[in-house]
């Protein structure tokens, strides 16, 4: 949309953006380390290989049990450090004053923000939390559950969040999603897109990226969420170095799936589905066992 990259002319010119794109991607932060369930021995190996591979900003679930939260916040703030970016996510789990409470309790460990600390429906709860935490520098972030752009507007008018999450498939359609990042841009909040979904990393960074050139221009307080899973059944896998997403090169969206892949998961006479289905015939079904997990988590299962 060449209007758009000529609109904000006080900014960068194009080619420069396009080209910090080229060269060092567009910062992510992982959700991989640390989702609810994981033992403490696995979230501490977990931290250190995404330290080693270079990643800064780790977000961490919580909201099941307040004392489980604090120890596995400490240990993540104990391993990343002072000076790297801690998230916090409660995908929904509390009422408005719960929310405040529970952050209060968790504010030592200086989280950057609270995902999702209400139910998604709830605007004005998220505004009452927003305001809440402001005296603990604590920010608001939502948008994962959002599915259009009216819902987005009264967001960013009630106040209520300080970190705006797109979702590239909830919200409907790529011209949804192009007109909240310029509603973000309008009202100067961050986009910083739920991706902790099979395909939404591969999804959400050509958006992301648009967003950078074409609409933000800014970095500051961006970044796009990665978890490293289910990825080997694209055909054009995201491509993250040094803790960023590099530009897509082939053409297209990204979400084409491998065929072998598509075979296997048939239901029910692909491959992983006799599997399952025979499994529950020979005992209780549990499908979290190991054996029926994408091969990256059953290596990381701690049985
Ligand atoms: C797995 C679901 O999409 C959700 O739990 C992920 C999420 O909330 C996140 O990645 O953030």
């Amino acid at each position: 949309m060449p209007w758009v990259r000529h609109a904000a002319w006080d900014r960068k010119p194009w080619a420069l953006l396009e080209e910090q794109m080229l060269t060092h991607g567009y910062p992510a932060y992982t959700t991989s380390c640390a989702w609810l369930g994981y033992p403490d021995d696995l979230l501490k190996q977990l931290c250190v290989a995404a330290l080693q591979d270079g990643w800064t900003r780790f977000k961490v679930k919580v909201g099941a049990d307040l004392q489980d939260d604090v120890r596995r916040c400490r240990l993540v703030r104990d391993m990343i450090g002072p000076e790297k970016t801690l998230m916090l996510d409660a995908n929904q789990r509390w009422d408005v004053p719960e929310a405040v409470e529970w952050m209060s309790r968790l504010a030592e460990f200086k989280p950057l923000w609270i995902e999702e600390p209400t139910s998604p429906d709830d605007i004005l709860g998220h505004a009452a939390i927003s305001k809440a935490l402001v005296p603990l520098g604590i920010g608001v972030a939502t948008g994962e559950q959002c599915h259009n752009r009216v819902i987005f507007k009264q967001l960013l008018q009630a106040n209520a969040l300080q970190f705006l999450q797109i979702d590239s498939c909830r919200l409907g359609s790529v011209n949804e999603n192009l007109s909240v990042l310029l509603m973000a841009k309008k009202f100067g909040i961050p986009v910083c897109p739920h991706a902790g979904g099979v395909g939404l990393c591969e999804l959400v960074q050509h958006l992301i990226i648009f967003d950078y050139i074409s609409v933000s221009a800014s970095l500051r307080n961006r970044m796009c969420e990665y978890v490293d899973h289910l990825h080997e059944h694209f055909k054009y896998p995201v491509h993250i170095k040094q803790a960023s997403y590099m530009p897509p090169k082939d053409a297209g969206y990204s979400t084409e799936m491998r065929e072998d892949s598509v075979e296997k998961h048939n239901y029910p006479d692909g491959e992983v589905w006799k599997k399952l289905l025979a499994a529950q015939e020979n005992e209780a079904f549990s499908p979290m066992t190991a054996s029926s997990l994408p091969t990256t988590f059953s290596s990381w299962l701690v049985l």
